[in-house]
């Protein structure tokens, strides 16, 4: 790093002032927001150097691999979600915690316990580790009333009562993106200065896109709506360009070029799956916040995502999310079908 060249960076925007900012706003906060959030970064900081190492894993002994000692080492999934669980409750923010990794619902002791509950997948897209494709960490946040015991109840909420909701893109460079509920920011990881700066400043996703962005290999299973929808991707039928097809497999890549390019991402219900294959809690809602907080829309194939009120934690919906204009017309499809 060049010190002499970078120190006019240090007025620069990192998510730690960025938060503070936001908490100014509410003069009878106490930071504990700011507090969760700085635990939720560096669970990402933490992860995102372990996947930046993961090719290297079987050489120098890293997740998912036996190292030089023959030892077996931990994988990046469930190395991911220790991370998280450990930071998150080491905050002493947070109350419960739901993980795609844990079949049941974590209760903070007391003594460690806040007024938080996060709901996260530690490492979305995992079936892309081993190729080096993007892969991120999704998290919703919901805030508890003061004063009551939390229960399972306070995490099986609709949507749209996020308090906050983001996710961290672990690709050709690292980026978190966060809602506070008053818009959307993006923020870049600067590897030589350790620190998230503000790179996307209210992200607005385009009225209307040119990519759609789903798994078409589920194709013979779909309902007549996404299959009509898709049908008009490929062949509008009012004469414009057809949409160009991008597909990671990854939610967190998908979603995130679908934020900054617009068009939509489907990931609809299938005769094998009814409910489609995506986690409402931790996978469709903190991604539906994050669309309509940037001016798209996320709908489940019968009503706004963020209204779904979810019946377990681990449940799944089918969910069509981006660009307004897009996930309009596949409304209206759902509508008259
Ligand atoms: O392989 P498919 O069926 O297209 O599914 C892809 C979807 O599955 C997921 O990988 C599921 O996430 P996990 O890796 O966290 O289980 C999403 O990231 C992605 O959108
Ligand atoms: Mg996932
Ligand atoms: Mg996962």
């Amino acid at each position: 790093m060049d010190h002499a060249a970078d120190a006019h960076r240090t007025d620069l925007m990192t998510i730690t002032r960025f938060v503070l900012n936001e908490q100014s706003k509410y003069p009878e906060s106490r930071g504990d927001f700011t507090i969760l959030m700085s635990h939720i970064v560096l669970g990402c900081k933490f992860v995102c150097s372990a996947v930046n190492k993961a090719g290297l894993a079987k050489l120098i002994g890293l997740a998912g691999e036996t190292n030089v000692q023959g030892e077996e080492q931990k994988k990046l999934d469930v190395l991911s979600n220790e991370v998280f669980i450990k930071a998150l409750v080491s905050s002493g923010r947070t109350c419960i915690l739901v993980s795609e990794e844990d079949e049941e619902a974590l209760f903070v002791e007391h003594s460690k316990s806040g007024k938080y509950c996060v709901v996260f997948d530690p490492l979305d897209g995992s079936s892309n580790i081993d190729c080096g494709v993007s892969i991120g960490t999704i998290f919703g946040i919901y805030l508890i009333k003061d004063g009551v015991e939390p229960t399972i109840g306070d995490v099986l909420q609709p949507g749209k009562n996020m308090v906050a909701a983001g996710y961290c893109m672990y690709g050709s460079s690292c980026m978190l993106v966060l809602s506070t509920g008053s818009g959307v920011n993006g923020f870049t990881l600067d590897p030589s200065l350790g620190e998230f700066i503000l790179t996307h400043p209210d992200i607005k996703i385009p009225k209307k896109g040119k990519i759609y962005s789903v798994n078409e290999g589920n194709a013979k299973n779909w309902d007549e709506a996404t299959a009509k929808y898709v049908d008009r991707c490929k062949f509008p039928e009012d004469g414009s360009a057809a949409k160009s097809l991008r597909y990671v497999g990854s939610m967190v890549a998908d979603v995130h070029r679908t934020l900054l390019y617009g068009g939509i991402f489907l990931y609809p219900a299938d005769k094998k799956s009814p409910n489609g294959k995506l986690r409402v809690l931790y996978e469709v809602f903190p991604m539906s916040f994050l669309m309509e907080q940037a001016g798209g829309q996320a709908f489940t194939g019968k009503q706004r995502a963020l209204d779904f009120v979810p019946s377990k934690i681990h449940e799944r919906s089918p969910i069509f999310l981006g660009s307004y204009d897009d996930v309009e017309e596949i409304k209206e499809l759902y509508a008259s079908q």
